[in-house]
């Protein structure tokens, strides 16, 4: 049970009006109020605006619905927000001078969903870098859920991120990215906190830098008799916990943060663009590029995470978002050989190994972030995948092991797909299995 209000910061917002637990469902929808995106309907542009235009255009119940699209968010025409000026500006040529054209274009820009959908309902709900709820689409249907992902009180406001992958980078990113795709300035809770535990790094003064590079023992920061001493974002500055040294916004590390972090934004762009599994099959390219491509993706993505890890070292976000990359892309070639071996080599055991302790470096990075978020929401498919390599190795031993990773799960449920819980509990299960099946195997061994 919700309910619109206005709020003082960010206009409109959707409350509860009821406790929810985690799991619960908030808001449901059968279907959107329209799809606005390039893909839905058949445009002929590259221009993102245009495209909406189009969109709606072919739309067959544009009049319908033209009264309840045209009353969601859009900026008006005497905004002082830049983000949104430049918004009016760039889609006004799109409209070809039709006032509600134009709306309809900002509309869609300020309240879609991934695929284009807007709602009547959830295109009300607000923006946090800290959310409360977490919305999923049906990718055919366009049936959308919002349940709560943390418990949630009476009148407090649900807030969903629209922030992606980028939840988890430092403020400065967030802010960027989201000013950049969502045309607004955010003033959630998290973006006004004064501490930034995403933009950690090894304290300059306590680790001094050879050519601004990091000695190896500091970059992997895994020896537990010589720990590293970590400098946190806090009110402007960066301040060493341990020996109190500062630097501050105007230092040239802090300029050497930002570059480095506005490299890999650049870089994860580049990465949404070019990954085979986010293309559409008539954007695919033949066999012999799409390997050229992936080879290039692949030692791009080793250069960034080596620029990250020795200059920003073990805590940074780009090191931990590009260490996710490079797991899940890991993962899918180990399951990948598997298929064509059967069993797994010594080199591929090696690399689950380095899998594993990947995944538990952004484990902690997670849990340091301090965000009350299960860790299951950037994990799962990691640890569904870690679970799978271990369990294919064969013995009861690794089949525990991956149960233990896929207890990381628990109470995370709610928000798998009903196909992803079956692979899960059948995972859970397979040391059981394995251990029945034991004496058999010996048998026929022997
Ligand atoms: C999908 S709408 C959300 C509902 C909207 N507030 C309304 O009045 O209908 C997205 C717009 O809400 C505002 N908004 C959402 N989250 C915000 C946040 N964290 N900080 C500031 N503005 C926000 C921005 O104007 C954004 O373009």
């Amino acid at each position: 049970m919700t309910e619109v209000r206005d709020t003082t910061s960010s206009g409109k917002a959707l409350f509860a009006t009821r406790e929810y637990a985690v799991g619960d469902i908030i808001l449901q929808e059968d279907k959107p109020l329209a799809v606005l995106s390039r893909s839905s309907f058949n445009t002929t542009t590259n221009d993102p605006f245009t495209a909406i235009a189009q969109a709606y255009q072919q739309n067959s119940n544009q009049l319908d619905i033209e009264g309840k699209l045209l009353s969601l968010y859009h900026p008006q025409s005497d905004t002082t927000n830049p983000a949104e000026q430049t918004l009016w500006k760039n889609s006004q040529s799109a409209a070809q001078n039709d006032n509600r054209l134009h709306k309809v274009i900002m509309v869609a820009c300020c309240n879609s969903f991934q695929g284009g959908y807007v709602y009547e309902q959830a295109s009300r709900i607000n923006h946090s870098c800290q959310p409360n709820a977490l919305v999923n689409i049906q990718d055919d249907t366009g049936a959308l859920l919002v349940r709560a992902l943390t418990p949630i009180a009476v009148n407090e406001e649900i807030v969903i991120s629209y922030a992606g992958l980028y939840l988890y980078a430092d403020t400065r990113a967030r802010q960027h990215v989201l000013r950049r795709d969502k045309y607004f300035d955010c003033s959630c809770v998290r973006c006004q906190a004064a501490v930034d535990p995403a933009n950690t790094i090894p304290c300059t003064s306590c680790h001094p830098r050879h050519q601004s590079q990091l000695d190896e023992a500091t970059q992997y920061d895994d020896d537990d008799e010589h720990p590293v001493n970590y400098m946190i974002w806090k009110s402007d500055q960066l301040i060493c916990e341990s020996c109190g040294h500062v630097e501050t916004s105007q230092s040239s590390v802090v300029n050497v943060i930002h570059s480095i972090s506005d490299k890999v934004l650049q870089f994860f762009e580049q990465y949404k663009q070019q990954d085979p599994n986010s293309k559409t099959l008539s954007e695919q390219d033949d066999n012999e590029t799409q390997d050229e491509e992936e080879e290039q993706l692949e030692s791009l993505l080793q250069e960034h995470l080596s620029l990250a890890s020795s200059v920003l070292g073990a805590r940074h976000w780009t090191t931990n978002l590009l260490l996710l990359l490079y797991l899940d892309r890991g993962l899918k070639q180990y399951n990948r050989k598997l298929i064509f071996q059967q069993t797994a080599d010594d080199d591929m055991q090696l690399d689950l190994a380095e899998h594993i302790d990947h995944l538990q470096k952004i484990t902690q990075f997670v849990k340091r972030l301090q965000l009350h978020l299960h860790p299951g929401h950037l994990l799962s498919d990691v640890i569904v995948g870690i679970a799978r390599a271990l369990v294919s190795l064969g013995d009861v031993k690794s089949a525990q092991y991956a149960t233990r990773w896929l207890d990381h799960l628990n109470g995370y449920e709610p928000f798998l797909s009903e196909a992803l819980v079956k692979v899960v509990d059948s995972l859970k299960n397979a040391w059981k299995r394995m251990e029945d099946d034991e004496p058999a195997r010996k048998k026929v061994k022997g």
